[in-house]
């Protein structure tokens, strides 16, 4: 990513906790200049304070972009601190905060772009999926996706209602794997490995079998692939199979549905 843009206009985060401190990880990182960006957060965490950007400090007049990144219930209150600026683009990570509702605090000629992230984008291993406004401009989708895609994958979608099912799956999702992570380790000292060992194991299985799913090969061969007939994988797989999908379907449903209450 070029930070030109950014580093001359600057960049505002409005909120930089979990999701707004990875993404700001993952652009220092990858060269933007700390001194380009002022963050707007009553509780900063020890991180932050020592990243070197300005924190709470009068707002530059005409930043670049803005991040969103409060909760959706801290919105209201939150938003007012940048109606002054101008010729902003607005960038969103708030699950359920609908587009409509950002036009109603800046006025309908804002330039907002939606986007749902992912906290694997602070070691650039996120993926997003972005929408913008009607105002937004081919541009604007431009630059946000370029700032996104230095910390991940992007995806564009088609239409806002999107949002709810992708933020259950992949904005939510890192939350399920580490808890698979979590009750496989729990599984392995339930078979007699100490917790460190079976934490070690769960871990590096997870991140292995992500790295090769990477690949591009079908999820569905690879389990082939390690599954001999009558062996143990296909023992294990017939515990798992019965109940894994629909719990999958249920829990990222549920998640979705949450979304769609957010919305207000
Ligand atoms: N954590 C995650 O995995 C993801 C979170 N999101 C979205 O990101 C947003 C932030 O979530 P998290 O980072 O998890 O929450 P968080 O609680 O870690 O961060 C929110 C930050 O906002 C600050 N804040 C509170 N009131 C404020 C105000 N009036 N002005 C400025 N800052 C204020 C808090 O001090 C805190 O540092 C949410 O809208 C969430 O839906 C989106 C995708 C993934
Ligand atoms: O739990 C949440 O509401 C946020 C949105 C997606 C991930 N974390």
């Amino acid at each position: 990513m070029d930070f030109t843009e950014l580093d001359t206009r600057g960049l505002v985060l409005l909120g930089c906790g979990k999701m707004g401190g990875a993404m700001l990880a993952g652009w220092l990182d990858r060269g933007l200049s700390a001194s380009a960006v002022t963050v707007i957060d009553p509780n900063p965490s020890d991180w932050l304070t020592g990243t070197g950007v300005a924190l709470n400090t009068p707002l530059p007049p005409s930043p670049a972009v803005a991040l969103i990144a409060v909760k959706p219930q801290m919105m209201g209150a939150a938003l007012p601190a940048l109606q002054s600026l101008t010729d902003t683009l607005f960038v969103t990570v708030a699950a359920g905060t609908p587009l409509s509702a950002y036009a109603a605090a800046f006025g309908a000629s804002a330039r907002v772009v939606r986007a749902m992230p992912n906290t694997p984008a602070a070691v650039g291993r996120g993926i997003t999926a972005i929408i913008g406004n009607a105002a937004a401009t081919p541009a604007d989708l431009d630059l946000a996706q370029g700032m996104l895609a230095a910390v991940g994958e992007v995806v564009r979608l088609d239409t806002e209602d999107q949002m709810d099912a992708v933020t259950g799956l992949s904005g939510s999702g890192p939350a399920y794997v580490f808890h698979v992570i979590e009750t496989m380790a729990a599984a392995g000292v339930a078979q007699g490995l100490s917790p460190d060992l079976a934490l070690q194991l769960a871990r590096a299985t997870v991140a292995g079998a992500g790295a090769l799913a990477m690949t591009g090969e079908d999820p569905g061969q690879l389990r082939v692939n390690v599954t001999s007939p009558n062996g143990t994988t296909q023992a294990g797989l017939e515990v798992l199979m019965k109940e894994l999908p629909d719990l999958m379907t249920r829990t990222v449903a549920a998640a979705a549905d949450r979304s769609r209450e957010l919305r207000g």
